[in-house]
């Protein structure tokens, strides 16, 4: 999956129990005008929240959203499937259309 920032307010990714331990996600931090992709170590009976761009622009850019990718894993064979379960919560469109005011 090429990098990639979700259209959503947030994004939940969930893994099934039985197959936790499968990487592949990475996420983009840029430093000093260079991107560097990190690996994010699959957690047990956890749950990944990713910022999306509606979120970012509700926020006036407060909140950074999540630039990423996922990397087939060289450590599973090839005839293992990497299953992953991602929730968008998507803005109403007939509600927010702008920024939220700063108080
Ligand atoms: O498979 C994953 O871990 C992430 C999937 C993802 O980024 C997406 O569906 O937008
Ligand atoms: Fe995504």
């Amino acid at each position: 999956m090429i990098s990639h920032i979700d259209r959503s307010s947030i994004t939940l990714l969930i893994h099934a129990p039985s197959i936790q331990d499968q990487p592949g996600l990475q996420v983009c931090i840029s430093t000093q005008g260079k991107e560097h992709w990190y690996d994010v170590p699959p957690k047990k009976s956890a749950i990944g929240v990713n910022i999306g761009s509606a979120l970012h622009s509700w926020s006036c850019g407060l909140l950074t959203p999540s630039l990423h990718r996922v990397v087939y894993p060289q450590t599973l064979s090839q005839v293992e499937e990497r299953y992953c379960v991602a929730f968008f919560m998507h803005p109403d469109s007939e509600y927010l259309k702008g920024n939220l005011t700063r108080i």
